[in-house]
């Protein structure tokens, strides 16, 4: 307390007030710890965690008799999971005090702190540091024995952490075996994390495939590494990063005899472990004010998350001498950067279309200070996102921001809502062109289908269009459409044929020859085939070899527009998905106008006569699968059989030609043997599919 008559908040409160007080951060600090730390779950962003913990640590300075051996204070981490064996640190794996001011001063009164220690007169010489960065994943100790790995723990509470051996041994950057030279026995101290780009990578596919997503790249990889099953551990790609040791073999004894912290990272290094190259030298509070400076505008580049960076005592005679307080060193520090998960409150939930017509729910938000910028709105990905997350307007969102990727809301904090709220719909038109929203069987997202015509959709709409494997127009490149789109000179597709050398050449950097070429390209365009021109259209699902297939069958662009989805069915290459596809986007009259534009431009094709219609190889078949096939999935199989004009059923009858019998086959197997049913294999599919 300092010696000012003004008594803080947290003094002036009677203890009776400040034991309950007390009593009730400690419960909810447990809480949040049991969820962070056990079940790798977090319910709060570490910013609010963080300020509650403080506000205890006031309390409990402020009334030091309340304070308890048992308070989150005072201890680290969370308990063991009882399913992994225990292990005892032979040295305790502590935490790291965390100087709060994100300012350049948080470095300032470490260094203050760590010169008054050490009894140095204020004209001694600077304090050497070392100064690293603060790694967001989950602190590792790996053993090794005569050179070998032996054993990797996670922390725990400090003391007894968990044996993840098998799970650690899937990291490709942590040596098995170290080199002649190292010690009998090293214990080195790391951080094991998950790349960004490994991160993002892992929730894209778990959102495919509609399933859970991770909250952060630290609870991803702390998710990995307590993993009871090493295959899936080794599916999420982790890295390391050594920053120091727990056990070693005493100099006496032929181990080292390390000098400095900075040495000893030199020789780990040495040893074949990664070490960041951020890592360096620092003399005194300035130096250590630079080096927070400069990482702090390097950190949205870093291809990981990193917290905050840490100084720590180079010397390890004075780290000796400075000693430890309960739960952390005196010789280093954790210094903080702005926080890149904040808690705000959800205002509503908005729609984007995206150049490609996928429509992504947006979250408003009060604005919010995330990552070192004010957010006001950030992704909820999909619907299904939403639901998961259980989002509703009025909750208060966690909202992450790391590095330049966008905002996202990663979950809600549970608090009660004070009136019943409804349940988030995507919209049934699109709110920037009105035409159907629909979403696919399997598919997480929705999308707009009036792709001709959307406003969202229109610079892609162009490029696909004027692309050379479509209805070429040569010239017409990315650059070029953003400016004629963004000029307000094409609105829709057929506004191109509308151009003239005059609009032309009067844009900006547009040489008359450039203008003249481009006059000419689009002329040449209008003579073009009907497979391009349906190619063109940017039909979901309709590539260059189906629009081929749907031309050579049809013959004409009315036969198309105007097919059924049985008609197309009976196309060779065209599945359910494909056909409802066609059929939704000319029931867009939209697209239809856009159509007959650009025909009233003058683009043509040669038509031809339907050809005669070859029955489906499989057609009026009956297919039940069954089981994992070595090859297909489940999802793909039952694509192909529809695309050859074969039913797929989920029941085995009388009725069914064939059950195609996977690995692991059910009671449909025991149904078809029963029934006298043909079974066959994914091969034998195959062959039938031709
Ligand atoms: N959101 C929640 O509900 C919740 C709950 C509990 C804890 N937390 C968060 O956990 C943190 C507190 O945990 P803590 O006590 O482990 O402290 P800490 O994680 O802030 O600091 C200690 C850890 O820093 C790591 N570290 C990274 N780089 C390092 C380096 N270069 N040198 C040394 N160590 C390095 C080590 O793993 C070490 O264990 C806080 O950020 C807090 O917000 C959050
Ligand atoms: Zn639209």
């Amino acid at each position: 307390m300092s010696s000012s008559d003004q008594k803080s908040p947290e003094a002036q409160m009677n203890p009776a007030q400040a034991a309950i007080e007390i009593e009730a951060f400690r419960t909810q600090l447990d809480a949040w710890s049991h969820a962070y730390y056990v079940l790798d779950a977090p319910s709060v962003p570490d910013a609010e965690y963080d300020r509650v913990f403080r506000a205890l640590q006031a309390l409990e300075a402020a009334h030091p008799e309340l304070l308890t051996p048992d308070s989150p204070t005072q201890r680290v981490g969370g308990q063991p999971l009882p399913f992994f064996t225990p292990v005892r640190h032979a040295v305790p794996m502590l935490s790291i005090r965390t100087e709060t001011d994100t300012e350049a001063t948080g470095a300032q009164a470490f260094d203050t702190r760590v010169r008054k220690e050490l009894g140095l007169a204020p004209d001694a010489p600077a304090v050497g540091y070392v100064a690293e960065l603060k790694f967001d994943g989950l602190a590792m100790n790996l053993r090794y024995e005569r050179g070998l790995l032996v054993q990797a723990a996670t922390r725990g509470d400090g003391s007894v952490g968990e044996d993840v051996t098998q799970n650690i041994k899937t990291i490709r950057q942590i040596p098995l075996r170290l080199p002649k030279d190292a010690p009998a026995v090293l214990e080195v101290r790391g951080e094991v994390y998950m790349k960004r780009a490994a991160f993002d990578a892992l929730n894209e596919k778990q959102r495919e495939k509609g399933e859970k997503t991770f909250v952060n790249p630290r609870n991803a990889a702390a998710g990995a590494v307590r993993q009871l099953d090493p295959a899936i551990a080794a599916q999420r790609p982790l890295s390391f990063f050594a920053y120091g040791l727990g056990e070693i073999t005493p100099a006496e004894q032929g181990g080292p005899d390390f000098q400095s912290h900075f040495q000893l990272l030199l020789t780990l290094k040495s040893w074949g472990f990664p070490v960041a190259a951020q890592v360096e030298t620092a003399q005194g509070a300035s130096e250590l004010i630079a080096y927070h400076q400069k990482i702090g505008a390097e950190r949205d580049q870093l291809p990981y998350d990193i917290d905050g960076v840490v100084y720590k005592v180079d010397s390890l005679a004075l780290q000796r001498q400075l000693g430890f307080v309960s739960r952390e060193p005196r010789w280093a520090v954790a210094h903080k950067y702005p926080a890149q998960e904040q808690m705000t409150p959800v205002q509503g939930i908005d729609i984007q279309v995206g150049r490609t017509g996928k429509l992504t729910p947006v979250a408003r938000l009060a604005p919010v200070f995330v990552g070192g910028v004010t957010v006001t709105n950030a992704t909820l990905h999909n619907l299904f996102e939403i639901r998961r997350k259980g989002v509703r307007v009025g909750d208060t969102a966690i909202v992450r921001r790391a590095g330049d990727v966008i905002p996202e809301v990663v979950g809600v904090v549970p608090t009660p809502r004070p009136h019943y709220v409804p349940n988030f719909r995507m919209p049934r038109q699109c709110p920037v062109c009105g035409s159907a929203v629909v979403r696919e069987p399997g598919e997480v997202n929705h999308r707009c289908t009036g792709g001709l015509f959307c406003a969202a959709q229109r610079k892609e709409a162009i490029l696909h269009f004027a692309q050379r494997r479509a209805v070429e127009v040569e010239g017409l490149g990315d650059k070029l459409v953003d400016q004629l789109v963004e000029g307000g000179l094409i609105r829709t597709l057929p506004d191109l044929y509308k151009l003239g050398f005059t609009a032309l050449a009067a844009l900006d950097r547009m040489a008359d020859k450039s203008a003249q070429n481009i006059v000419a390209a689009l002329e040449k365009s209008k003579h073009t085939t009907l497979p391009r021109f349906l190619f063109g259209l940017g039909i979901r699902h309709v590539g260059e070899a189906t629009a081929k297939e749907l031309a050579r069958h049809f013959g004409k662009l009315d036969a198309v527009m105007d097919a059924s989805v049985e008609q197309l069915l009976e196309v060779a290459d065209v599945g359910p998905i494909v056909a409802q596809s066609i059929v939704t986007f000319f029931a867009q009259p939209h697209n239809r106008e856009v159509v007959e534009q650009l025909r009233a431009a003058g683009v043509t094709w040669e038509e031809g006569e339907p050809a005669a219609v070859a029955p489906k190889p499989l057609a009026g078949q009956t297919f039940v699968l069954t089981g994992t096939f070595p090859t297909l999935t489940r999802e793909e199989a039952k694509e192909r059989l529809e695309n050859a004009g074969a039913k797929v059923a989920g029941s085995v009858s009388k009725k069914t030609s064939y059950v195609v019998a996977g690995e692991e086959a059910g009671s449909k197997l025991d149904k078809a043997l029963a029934l006298g049913v043909a079974v066959i294999d994914e091969a034998a599919m195959l062959a039938l599919l031709g």
